[in-house]
């Protein structure tokens, strides 16, 4: 049993087939381990950052950007996500292969999140590509982007990038 505080963390994410909700709820277990308490929603039905003492939010990458409803959650929250500790992540098909360029294109797909707010960490996370779920709209663009159906999601890296959160956000800042 975490003998850790108490305090509470709202992961809020975006999703459009689910696969970014599964890395929130992955990441929620993890720190509910850690013995904080959290609470794991979608954007929209975030209605008060009030109770939380930080917050965790994250988007799929479509065409290069986050989903419109989590740019507007961090909009909308702007003034409450700046004085509590933040932590972002993108979710993106391209990031199961690693290289500096996919690393860079995938951070820009937060740029009109950052600015607004200045989180104390971003991760990356490689996602998936399920044909029978998408809608044939999304499923030609992946084609004509020649993507090769399956799920990326490392889930050793989502852990270890979780695991690492609470003494990132939770850090004392030295007194003067
Ligand atoms: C229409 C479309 C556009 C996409 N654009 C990107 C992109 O620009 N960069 C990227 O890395 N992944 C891209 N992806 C892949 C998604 O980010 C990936 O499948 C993600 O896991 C989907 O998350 P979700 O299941 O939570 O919606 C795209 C997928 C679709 C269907």
């Amino acid at each position: 049993m975490a003998e850790n505080t108490k305090e509470k963390i709202l992961i809020a994410y975006a999703s459009r087939y689910g696969s970014t909700q599964e890395i929130a709820e992955s990441m929620a277990r993890i720190l509910e381990e850690q013995g904080f308490a959290i609470d794991c929603m979608n954007v929209m039905d975030v209605r008060d950052i009030g109770p939380y003492a930080a917050v965790v939010a994250g988007s799929p990458i479509y065409m290069g950007k986050w989903l419109v409803e989590a740019v507007d959650f961090i909009k909308l929250f702007r003034n409450d996500l700046k004085i509590r500790p933040l932590a972002i992540f993108a979710v993106g098909y391209s990031m199961k292969e690693e290289s500096d360029v996919i690393r860079k294109s995938a951070r820009a797909s937060m740029s009109e999140v950052t600015m607004y707010v200045q989180p104390q960490a971003e991760g990356l996370f490689a996602g998936k590509f399920d044909p029978d779920t998408m809608s044939q709209a999304d499923l030609q663009i992946m084609k004509m982007a020649g993507a090769v159906p399956g799920d990326a999601r490392d889930w050793t890296m989502i852990g270890n990038w979780t695991r690492a959160l609470p003494s990132i956000l939770f850090t004392l800042e030295p007194e003067d």
